[in-house]
């Protein structure tokens, strides 16, 4: 595997008043392409704020973020957000889908950003969505929504798909059917996929779990046999 991200003395600090907080604190890592990874760790240590610096939605204080042997922090407003728009698929725990496009329009509403011709049926035939192209967000489930979502993520395959809580507002079962999609996406595009999560029982199917406290990287677990999403109880 090649390594697709670097990530060497990185820290973030936010000021609030006179208090300083290191949301990220010399954060030193390398993720392969093609790596599952989650990312593991209690309410405030720091999850939210290294996935936005991955993405490119935030800017770090000190450190350099290299991806794909592009050095990001130094990339002008107007780099990163070409860098966001081709390179990374953003899911989060509430779907951002456009209320008033169908399933098929949410998707194709990327090629006016990637300059792509996708093809919204044929995306969502391959997250198990045949039958509801023409569906509005309002008339799709929960499960469904998020498999829209991560349909627009992959249509332009990116690099990385950066999750936070892709599960959070779903039911066990559609969970697993979601997290199941993002195994696959690994195995079958080699995309990396980067979950962010409270729930500890995601660590099994990862390659390597990362757990963070109050902005550090308290210990890094890999994984040699990644187990299948049955294995997961929650
Ligand atoms: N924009 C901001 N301004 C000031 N402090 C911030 C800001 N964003 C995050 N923080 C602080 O940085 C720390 C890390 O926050 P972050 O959102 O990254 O944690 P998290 O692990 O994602 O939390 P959660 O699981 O609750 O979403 C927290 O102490 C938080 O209060």
């Amino acid at each position: 595997m090649n390594s697709l991200i670097k990530l060497s003395n990185v820290s973030k600090e936010y000021k609030t008043g006179n208090q300083i907080v290191k949301a990220a604190n010399n954060l030193n890592f390398t993720i392969d392409q093609g790596e599952l990874i989650v990312i593991l760790g209690p309410s405030g240590s720091g999850k939210s704020t290294l996935l936005n610096l991955l993405g490119g939605l935030d800017k770090p204080t000190s450190g350099e973020i290299i991806i794909d042997n592009e050095n990001i922090t130094n990339f002008s407003d107007k780099e990163l957000t070409r860098y966001r728009a081709k390179e990374i698929g953003f899911i989060f725990q509430f779907y951002n889908l456009i209320p008033n496009l169908t399933a098929c329009e949410n998707i194709e509403i990327m090629n006016d950003v990637v300059d792509k011709n996708i093809d919204g049926k044929e995306i969502l035939t391959q997250v198990g969505l045949s039958q509801h192209f023409n569906k509005f967000p309002s008339e799709l489930s929960g499960g469904e929504q998020q498999r829209v979502s991560i349909a627009r993520a992959i249509a332009k395959k990116p690099k990385m798909l950066l999750c936070d809580e892709p599960t959070g507002a779903l039911d066990s079962h559609t969970g697993k059917i979601i997290i199941e999609l993002l195994i696959n996406l690994c195995e079958s595009e080699n995309t990396t996929v980067i979950i962010v999560t409270h729930n500890s029982e995601f660590g099994k199917v990862a390659n390597r779990v990362i757990h963070i406290k109050n902005g550090e990287v308290e210990y890094i677990e890999t994984n040699e046999n990644p187990q299948s999403v049955d294995a997961i109880n929650w």
